[in-house]
């Protein structure tokens, strides 16, 4: 995405950023990590999120892993903040979509849902989704709580019994008005019309069904956003959902189809004849698995949504009007991300363009999967995937920049003893340029110190990309440092080049003590990898283990002698072009065809 001169202007950036945090040479006593250091053990608080459910017309894609993945590291993110976080996913079943593809495989509509629903099951525990729930829109608790919520907003008066006449694109599942079709052509010349937003095919209909009162909220709605300039992020995307709410027309919404034409759904309670409308059954999906609706409040209260930019109208205005026509809180945050393209266009089960996962992990190894997922998707924009650029990725910045580091600074050739190194603070006093530290030395210190902050505020925002772009500058400052005192050139023999040495190399592991922490949401394998080399035991990987370089700073360091973990092996091995081009899926881990 980025070439090389965009990437060194923006290093330049970043580490300009960063150095900037701390604003004099000697880290001031108020600059202390305290900020990140919050103790949360007491009384963990809820955090609940949610990836969209996939539908299970076909096999899940890259598309599908990348909404998982991001939603995943924020899971984690939070678990290392010791929040009591959950982490939903599953599998959208019902709908025409469904009920065609299963009739024309020739299967039992649920047999056929729930074959694909595993295979997106297997593909999440693969690429290390670690979700603690997992819902099928076929499950009966599901089908119970959206009786009860069709019941609700039935009793409140939002639902009334009205006839639909306008545009319904079905592969989109979704209503149109005038403005957003268009003259269009199918593959025999014939005129149709389509969905200016997607392409797809749009009918007209006609037929009396039930009706959401959705125009009712337009000023609710409007309010709840304007009062709260931060609920959807990017910021570009809640300023879409504005316009949306200002200039479109918000008509009444068609919640029901009949029987004749939808039978794979849900039954309207009291009226066998009309099945719900697949998208207000999906919906309710983030409250079925919080328990709604006996016990769903202490996690309602904190729920935060994933979604991709194509299912931002029916997260950002159906669902909020729904949620307020039955008297429910907001999401507190909807997340939203672009998409993967292949050659510029959508990735997507319509086009058949899809990325096979887990093709792409028997290549690239999960985390190399994920850490390009999460270093290349620009939530703001879409982003093209092909091989080639994983595969540099991966070996510019997992395999020579970090990995190269770690073994270098563990390796036995610098560390015979391979135990944590003693840091000498007459060779990097506190107060310096002096000892044997040079300027350069004191920015890096400073950057890295900064860097959990940043981090912080970027997986906030779940603008992983910018997390990322900042701990690969810090890697590379810390490399620079490693260069520029060529540890390999001293002499253990020497009482002052051996404590010179130990420092160099007691700073360069706690650069990277602090990389392995901070990276654990995104490439956890990897992480575990590099804190189980330094001997950092699994209750100092949490955000409150970031504090940075102690004896610098004066205090005590508890790794400082320790034995270093076992060597395992370099960390990321290097990829080659001809050993991705002959990969291919192992048998028996391709998922199974849905269609
Ligand atoms: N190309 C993509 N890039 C990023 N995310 C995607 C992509 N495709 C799908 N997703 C994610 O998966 C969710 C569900 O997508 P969906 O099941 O509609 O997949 P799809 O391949 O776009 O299907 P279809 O072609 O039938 O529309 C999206 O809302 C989004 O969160």
């Amino acid at each position: 995405m980025s070439s090389p001169c965009c990437v060194i202007a923006s290093t330049k950036l970043i580490i300009h950023r960063l150095c900037r945090h701390v604003q004099h040479r000697r880290l001031p006593h108020a600059y202390s990590i305290a900020h990140f250091c919050t103790d949360r053990s007491q009384s963990p608080k809820a955090y609940y999120i949610t990836t969209p459910i996939f539908y299970v017309n076909a096999a899940p894609h890259i598309g599908h892993v990348y909404s998982a993945v991001t939603a995943d590291c924020l899971h984690r993110y939070k678990l290392l903040q010791r929040y009591n976080s959950r982490l939903a996913t599953g599998t959208d079943e019902h709908g025409l979509k469904i009920q065609q593809a299963a009739g024309s495989a020739g299967k039992d509509p649920l047999n056929f849902c729930t074959e694909v629903s595993e295979s997106f099951k297997h593909v999440f525990q693969r690429c290390g989704i670690s979700y603690t729930d997992y819902i099928r829109t076929t499950e009966k608790r599901h089908r119970q709580a959206v009786e009860h919520f069709w019941t609700v907003l039935l009793s409140k008066g939002y639902i009334y019994k009205g006839t639909y006449e306008g545009w319904y694109s079905t592969p989109d599942e979704s209503f149109l008005t005038e403005t957003q079709v268009t003259d269009s052509t199918d593959s025999e010349g014939r005129r149709i019309k389509v969905s200016t937003e997607s392409g797809h095919k749009v009918e007209w209909m006609n037929e009396d069904n039930y009706m959401f009162r959705l125009s009712d909220f337009r000023t609710q709605l409007l309010h709840w956003l304007r009062s709260n300039p931060n609920t959807i992020q990017p910021v570009k995307f809640q300023h879409l959902v504005l316009q949306w709410l200002e200039d479109d027309d918000i008509p009444d919404l068609s919640v029901s189809r009949q029987k004749s034409r939808l039978q794979w759904g849900i039954p309207v309670p009291g009226d066998p004849e009309q099945t719900i409308y697949v998208w207000l059954d999906a919906l309710v999906n983030y409250l079925t698995v919080v328990g709604y609706p006996q016990n769903h409040s202490k996690w309602w209260s904190v729920v935060h949504h994933v979604v991709g930019k194509d299912i931002l109208k029916f997260h950002a205005i159906y669902w909020p009007a729904f949620l307020l026509a039955a008297g429910l809180a907001l999401p507190q945050k909807i997340y939203v991300h672009s998409h993967w393209t292949v050659k510029g266009k959508k990735m997507s089960k319509s086009i058949g363009n899809v990325i096979n996962p887990l093709e792409s992990i028997e290549k690239f190894t999960v985390d190399g999967l994920r850490y390009f997922l999460l270093r290349q998707g620009v939530p703001d924009s879409d982003c093209d995937y092909y091989d080639d650029k994983v595969m540099k990725m991966c070996n510019s910045e997992l395999a020579d920049a970090l990995g190269g580091l770690l073994n270098r600074c563990a390796a036995p050739s610098l560390n015979p003893t391979q135990v944590y190194p003693r840091f000498s603070t007459s060779c990097f006093p506190a107060v310096g340029p002096s000892g044997k530290a040079v300027s350069e030395d004191y920015r890096m210190i400073e950057a890295v110190s900064a860097l959990p902050g940043i981090i912080e505020q970027h997986f906030e925002n779940l603008y992983v990309y910018k997390a990322l772009e900042a701990i690969g500058a810090c890697v590379r400052l810390t490399n620079g440092f490693v260069q520029r005192h060529a540890p390999w050139r001293l002499d253990r023999n020497n009482p002052e080049e051996q404590q010179w040495l130990d420092t160099i190399l007691h700073v360069s592991l706690e650069c990277l003590r602090i990389y392995g922490i901070l990276l654990q949401p995104v490439v956890p394998d990897l992480a575990d990898k590099i804190l189980s080399r330094l001997g950092v035991t699994p209750e100092e990987r949490s955000w409150n283990s970031l504090n940075f370089l102690n004896k610098f700073q004066g205090r005590e360091c508890a790794l400082e002698g320790r034995a270093l973990g076992p060597d395992l092996g370099v960390l990321f091995s290097r990829l080659e072009r001809s050993q991705i081009k002959g990969k291919t899926t192992k048998k028996g881990t391709q998922p199974k065809s849905k269609s």
